[in-house]
């Protein structure tokens, strides 16, 4: 499935790169407003709550038409989300830079490009439509590429959320100088989620670095659970945009990570 997902965003990113020079990109960037902090935006003594703008994706097709991005990014704001995550891949999960770009314009708090990132040329990108914070997926590099890559991520200003699957992938994301990992629950081969694998890897990455639980997130009882063993922060995007109110799912979300008891070992 990764395979197949990178084999497209390959060929997207060709299409871009022959329309858009890099020197572009970087004029674009450098006018860009600074990036936010996105280590700072999660961590603290509540569990933070990442929402996703997700479309449809590779597991359950079709979820959400979402005709505009940016109101439901309000939404997810208003709501009290740390971050915005923005699928910007069109082919799977009928993202785009332009979303990015309308979220990223109505929004205050940080936002994530989150998409399959191979090339420096996707971090100029992300930076010139105002991301703070991008997607590294450890499964999807090289660990050159991954080091180089977080070292150009950190030097334009972008925050390195690194995705692991397993304590391979784990440990190879903490050699290569990660801040911020998160686990992610969905197998990218079966496409199964499995929400005990925060459970196993968390103990895995050392203290200093914000640990986040990625997908499978139904309800402040998964929040909960997963705070319980050690998460930082939560992504949601599928339970947020096929309910009936996300401003109301956020809200709840995030009122279940600031309850006094999940402070424990947080401070
Ligand atoms: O969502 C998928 O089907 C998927 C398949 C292959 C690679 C990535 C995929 N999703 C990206 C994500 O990581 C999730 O969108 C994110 O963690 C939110 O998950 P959920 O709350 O379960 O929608």
């Amino acid at each position: 499935m990764l395979d197949e997902i990178i084999d497209g965003v390959r060929a997207d990113l060709a299409e871009r790169q022959a329309r858009v020079a890099l020197d572009e990109l970087k004029e674009r960037a450098a006018k860009a407003q600074p990036a936010k902090d996105g280590v700072a935006a999660l961590k603290g003594d509540s569990v933070k709550v990442i929402c996703e703008v997700k479309r449809s994706s590779p597991s359950k097709g079709a979820l959400a038409a979402i005709a505009d991005p940016a109101g439901l990014a309000a939404d997810y704001e208003a709501g009290g989300a740390a971050v915005i995550s923005v699928l910007t891949e069109q082919r799977r999960f009928g993202g785009s830079l332009a979303d990015l770009e309308a979220v990223r314009a109505k929004v205050d708090i940080p936002v994530l490009r989150k998409d399959f990132i191979v090339t420096s040329y996707q971090l100029w990108e992300a930076r010139a439509h105002g991301a703070d914070v991008i997607l590294l997926i450890v499964a999807a590099l090289e660990q050159q590429a991954l080091v180089s890559l977080i070292e150009r991520a950190e030097s334009i200003g972008l925050t390195p959320l690194v995705e692991v699957h397993d304590e391979e992938e784990t440990a190879r994301a903490v050699d290569a100088g990660a801040r911020v990992i998160g686990v992610n629950a969905r197998d990218l081969k079966t496409l199964q989620v499995d929400r005990s694998n925060f459970a196993r890897i968390a103990p895995e990455i050392p203290d200093h670095i914000v640990k986040i639980a990625e997908s499978g997130v139904r309800g402040p009882h998964d929040l909960i659970a997963y705070a319980n063993d050690g998460a930082d922060a939560v992504l949601v995007g599928e339970s947020l945009v096929t309910g009936r109110d996300p401003k109301a799912a956020v809200a709840d979300l995030v009122a279940a990570g600031a309850h006094p008891a999940l402070r424990h070992g947080r401070d």
